[in-house]
């Protein structure tokens, strides 16, 4: 396997060097992708971002103080939204982040807002952080409940920008202080979390009265249903349990002459990919250019002797988009392993302590080759974004995917001289030195 970030040496610690790099540095390096990853727009958010501990950084709140709340909502959403849920936002300690935070409304850009709700306990605030943070699933065991509504911004490149919001396990909608208009309003997918551990009675009576109460106000929401926790299930009584929970609440809907109303089901577990892979779908239905990049993934396949190609977010592994032959789990499973690696191994061989540089960057690719005639590419797109490539070996050995590589290299390259060229006409023509240096 290769692995380059920025030519930067491999390999060449002591052992017990590599310990402590990968303890105190890898963390914090990892640290830094996430910070990365759930970014807030805006010059200022960032810099005010980057000195705080990981959690009051990323987790956009809102204030419990009138003017601060006013200030955020109206700043988000103009109307007259001040008297929005005081009791259910949270209360930002220092601020400044909380108003800041609600940056789209600076440059006039308005968010997708996917929302978690679900009962209490079934999982919502873990599955932001295993997916956003990184969060190891075991240290999901130490969280805490959350009271209020929790708001993170993420945006991994201009086709993929939305924010979350994990709410708390009840919400009363008849809670005069919360106000359920404003909050689905703005919202792109509510995705109700079910835990299929527990007795789910309750949770469906819960999703139904969300469901129907969140349609009337925006029929455009994607309601998506995650079955949860079915890492404890057995193969045969997670499908009965999916068929079960499916039923129940599509009946309830058309008791209530709501059958139009879709719902998609997945089952998920924060211990497996399913969770990335569930996401990913609610993600890639929010994204306007999803045809667009599928295509010109088909056309990219098409001509370079690979078999399939992903466009990964780096941060959260959810896959933006695929070509459109089918896809499997364990390929996908495959592609978040192989994320995992890169960014491990930069961080642990790529970086020195004084580099302040980011364990994925322009130069970052891997190659791997798999037991079975297989060899998966991942190379950098963006700051942000990678391709994974499954090509077959004998594709491989012929270069086909240097070759395609080669070519955006060569294009670049063009491109630069052209503009340089440009330049350097430009300034004779005003009579300075030719040399654009
Ligand atoms: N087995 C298993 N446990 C999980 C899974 N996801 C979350 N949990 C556990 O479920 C418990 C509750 O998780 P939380 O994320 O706090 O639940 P929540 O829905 O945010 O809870 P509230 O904040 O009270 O609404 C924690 O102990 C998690 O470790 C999963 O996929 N499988």
């Amino acid at each position: 396997m290769h692995v380059g970030t920025q030519g930067r040496r491999l390999g060449a610690f002591p052992f017990e060097q590599q310990r402590e790099t990968r303890d105190s540095v890898g963390r914090a390096r990892r640290v830094k992708v996430h910070r990365h990853g759930s970014r807030v727009s805006g010059d200022n958010v960032g810099k005010a971002a980057a000195s705080e501990p990981p959690r009051t950084q990323t987790q956009r709140t809102m204030r419990g103080g009138a003017a601060g709340r006013g200030a955020a909502l109206r700043a988000e959403e103009p109307g007259d939204e001040d008297s929005a849920a005081a009791g259910y936002y949270d209360d930002a300690p220092g601020g400044e982040d909380g108003v800041l935070g609600f940056s789209d409304s600076l440059n006039g850009e308005v968010k997708p807002r996917i929302l978690l709700m679900g009962m209490r306990r079934s999982g919502k605030s873990s599955i932001q952080k295993v997916v956003f943070h990184k969060m190891s699933p075991n240290e999901t065991l130490f969280l805490e409940s959350t009271n209020k509504i929790c708001r993170e911004d993420v945006s991994s490149s201009s086709f993929v920008s939305f924010q979350i919001w994990d709410f708390p396990g009840q919400i009363d909608f008849f809670d005069p202080t919360f106000d359920y208009e404003m909050i689905f309003r703005g919202t792109g997918a509510l995705i109700f979390v079910i835990d299929s551990q527990d007795d789910y009675v309750e949770a469906l009576s819960r999703l139904h009265l969300t469901v129907t109460r969140a349609y009337k106000v925006n029929p455009e929401i994607n309601f998506e249903v995650f079955i949860h926790k079915v890492d404890g299930l057995s193969d045969d009584n997670k499908i009965e349990k999916q068929r079960d929970i499916q039923k129940r609440a599509s009946d309830d809907l058309a008791d209530a002459a709501l059958e139009h109303i879709h719902l998609s089901f997945y089952l998920t577990s924060i211990y497996d990919h399913s969770i990335f892979e569930a996401f990913s779908k609610v993600v890639q239905k929010l994204i306007p250019q999803l045809p667009t990049l599928e295509n010109l993934l088909n056309i990219f396949i098409s001509n370079s002797g690979i078999e399939k190609a992903f466009l990964f977010d780096v941060v959260s592994k959810i896959n933006i988009a695929t070509d459109s032959s089918p896809v499997d789990m364990q390929t996908y499973e495959l592609c978040c392993d192989m994320i995992d690696v890169v960014i491990d191994i930069s961080c642990i061989y790529g970086l020195t302590d004084s580099e302040a540089g980011l364990p994925y960057d322009e130069e970052s690719m891997a190659i791997i080759h798999l037991n079975n005639t297989t060899v998966m590419y991942l190379k950098e797109v963006t700051k942000f974004l990678a391709i994974v490539c499954f090509v077959r070996k004998e594709s491989f050995e012929r270069k086909a995917i240097q070759e395609v590589f080669d070519v955006r290299v060569e294009v670049q390259q063009n491109r630069e001289l052209l503009s340089q060229r440009r330049w350097s006409k430009l300034t004779v023509t005003n009579g300075g030195p030719s040399n654009p240096q």
